[in-house]
């Protein structure tokens, strides 16, 4: 995390320095009297006050929190304060679109809404951002609070802090923003409101001395948010009068309207007409209509300076609109604004059609998929055994089975999915790098003049302490490196560990949440790459190895992962005429092998009594007749297997 010392927040409730170097608290400045809030105007006669709002009566906003803080449901219970969806909408987490979101109960897609909430006769449009809590989903985050000026940092007060709340809090922190800490959840009978405000004063050392205490569940205090966000939050700064900057911080596509960004102004106007300059591509489009989400898209006259809200242009393809991007007037030469980074994609597998017949209309329904999701990342691929296919890419295993997920309801299209493999890195002789997300395309064995490198994450895990043990035991037997260890309380402990992302993306944090009967909360980003002695690893049937069961491993998992996957294949593969051996095979050594009895024909049932050899005669016969088909066949494997093989869990 890289803290930016060179523009501290005035206006934050904590200081830099006081954070690193001294244990005092912060105040905040002033107390704020508020007032009764005012009567909501329902739907979208609200908006007639919209050209009215000065920049000074904008609030920009997200909501961040820990996986199942509760942000949607306070997302939903603000809404509905400020008439922008009715009351009795029995709809939950409203701006949760996506089914797949719906039934899970996760946001997977950052939603912006706007809300006009009128406050000691003023009215104020508060553009709200409800954000992913899942780590997969950390880029989303990034870029939403690039949008923002404050946000609320929500806390459930029955778990405390847990591990997205410290490295959304460190996020919002890098960007300078204000942060208003609530605690909610209080309706329930293990919250320890005394607690969890202790330990948000301490961890961050923000000051708790006004922070609410709501129920997001009942409506219990939330509408004491709003006059907070208005008092602490600052409005943005900007200048309508000066030529336009607007930073794209997401879009998604439509299928009538094309691509649809969504915008900061950062200074200027923008209206339907303008001509508009990408400062990145040099592209230029012409806006068709702005708005702003309300809470879904409304049309307005126009976007003024320190407004978030949508454009339509005659923008057509999804890759125009890079994530960051700044947008002037044609004519115009703006500094262009600092922008994001790419997310990486950091698991990759081998996606197939279980019907070879169906990979056109599979194609369409990935591309479809992706044009809104474009932090996939899809290449085609062929396999000798599954066909015609695609290698595709994503942030984190959540990621992966959502896509998985979308594709079964939006389409109901089924894939096989190879074990997910992460991004090694080869470094050559002369210094050259390549980064290898096929495991078929990594290299046997490994040349004198090659080095090869894993990516390593640092993860950070929050546990009571009496777990403390079987969490180290299991970092370590994931080659983990422990960097830190710290006692949040004399209950909780907070440990980070260095894990090769290879264990991360095989199931650690179910093994996680299994040995703390679902008590740690894990948390990593990226830590770059380390040396490691990793092979490749084959599954070879009858001799020819089987490229989609072919891996990348640590050599001291190699043993146990081919033995583990060669039994399993066993199981699902159908006998064939011939034995067959299936071997688990790395650097041309087979380290286990297994071999399935062939189908017993009784070729000498017909022989009743008679010369004993004759009978051997027909024996002989048989064998020489399997040991040819046995040289000359392949063993066909039907994609089932491999559907089978692949549904199973790899344990290690
Ligand atoms: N008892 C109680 N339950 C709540 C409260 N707020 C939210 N919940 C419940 O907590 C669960 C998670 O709520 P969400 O609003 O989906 O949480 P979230 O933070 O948006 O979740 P992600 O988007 O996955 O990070 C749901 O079952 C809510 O009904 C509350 O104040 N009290």
């Amino acid at each position: 995390m890289i803290l930016r010392f060179h523009f501290l927040p005035k206006r934050t409730f904590i200081r830099l320095t006081s954070l690193l170097f001294s244990p005092g608290k912060r105040s905040l400045s002033g107390a704020p009297v508020f007032g009764k809030p005012e009567k909501p105007r329902d739907g979208k006669a609200a908006l007639s006050v919209l050209e009215s709002i000065p920049r000074e009566q904008i609030r920009n906003w997200a909501v961040i929190a820990h996986i199942d803080h509760g942000k949607s449901t306070l997302s939903d219970c603000l809404l509905k304060l400020t008439g922008v969806i009715d009351k009795n909408n029995a709809k939950n987490q409203f701006l949760d679109k996506l089914a797949v979101e719906r039934r899970r109960g996760i946001t997977v897609k950052a939603q912006t809404c706007s809300m006009i909430y009128h406050y000691q006769n003023k009215p104020y449009l508060l553009n709200l951002i409800d954000t992913p809590g899942h780590v997969d989903f950390r880029e989303e985050v990034m870029h939403s609070l690039a949008a923002c000026e404050g946000c609320i940092l929500l806390v459930d007060a029955s778990q405390g802090i847990q591990a997205q709340t410290l490295s959304n809090f460190y996020m919002a922190f890098a960007q300078n923003l204000v942060v208003l800490p609530v605690l909610n959840k209080v309706d329930l009978p293990t919250a320890d409101v005394e607690k969890t405000l202790n330990q948000i004063e301490q961890t961050f050392e923000l000051d708790v001395s006004n922070t609410l205490f709501i129920s997001s569940k009942s409506g219990k205090n939330v509408e004491k948010i709003l006059p907070e966000i208005v008092h602490h939050f600052p409005p943005p700064e900007g200048d309508e009068s000066k030529p336009l900057r607007s930073l794209l911080i997401d879009c998604w596509y439509n299928n009538y309207q094309g691509v649809i960004s969504l915008v900061r102004l950062m200074d200027g106007t923008l209206k339907k007409g303008q001509k508009l300059l990408s400062v990145n591509t040099g592209r230029k489009y012409e806006v068709q209509q702005v708005g702003i989400m309300y809470p879904d898209m409304t049309e307005t006259a126009e976007l003024r300076a320190g407004q978030v809200g949508y454009v339509v242009s005659n923008m057509k393809n999804i890759d125009e609109a890079i994530i960051g991007d700044t947008f002037t007037t044609v004519g115009q030469s703006v500094e262009p604004l600092p922008g994001f980074s790419v997310p990486k994609p950091m698991v990759f597998v081998g996606a197939f059609p279980t019907d070879s017949s169906d990979f056109e209309r599979l194609n369409d329904c990935i591309e479809q998929l992706t044009l809104n999701d474009r932090a996939i990342h899809v290449e085609k691929e062929t396999s000798s055994a599954l066909g015609m296919g695609w290698r595709l890419g994503f942030l984190g295993t959540l990621h992966l089975s959502v896509f998985v997920e979308r594709l079964q309801d939006e389409y109901d299209r089924k894939l096989v999915i190879t074990s997910p493999t992460v991004p090694y890195l080869i470094r050559y002789q002369d210094g050259k790098e390549e980064i290898v997300s096929n495991p078929n395309v990594f290299p046997s064995r490994r040349m004198r003049n090659q080095e090869f490198f894993e990516p390593i994450v640092e993860a950070t895990v929050i546990i009571p302490s009496e777990y403390l043990g079987d969490v180290i035991k299991l970092c370590e037997s994931c080659r983990g490196l422990q960097s830190d260890c710290t006692f949040l309380s004399e209950t909780r402990c907070m440990l980070k560990y260095h894990i090769p992302l290879a264990h991360l993306v095989e199931d650690f944090f179910g093994r996680l949440k299994g040995q703390t009967s679902g008590y740690a909360t894990l948390d990593y980003e990226d830590a770059g790459y380390a040396p490691a002695d990793i092979v490749k690893l084959s599954v070879h049937v009858n001799g020819q190895s089987v490229d989609a069961l072919c891996t990348v491993v640590h050599r001291s998992l190699a043993l146990n992962r081919g033995r583990e996957w060669i039994h399993r294949l066993r199981d699902l593969l159908p006998k064939q005429l011939y034995e067959v051996a299936i071997q688990a095979v790395v650097e041309s050594k087979v380290l286990a092998r297994l071999n399935i009895a062939a189908l017993r024909k009784n070729v000498t049932a017909k022989c009743y009594g008679g010369d004993w050899t004759r009978k051997q005669k027909l024996l002989n016969k048989q064998k020489e007749g399997k040991s040819r088909l046995r040289q000359s066949s392949n063993v066909s494997i039907d994609k089932s297997v491999f559907y089978q093989f692949m549904m199973k869990k790899t344990s290690n």
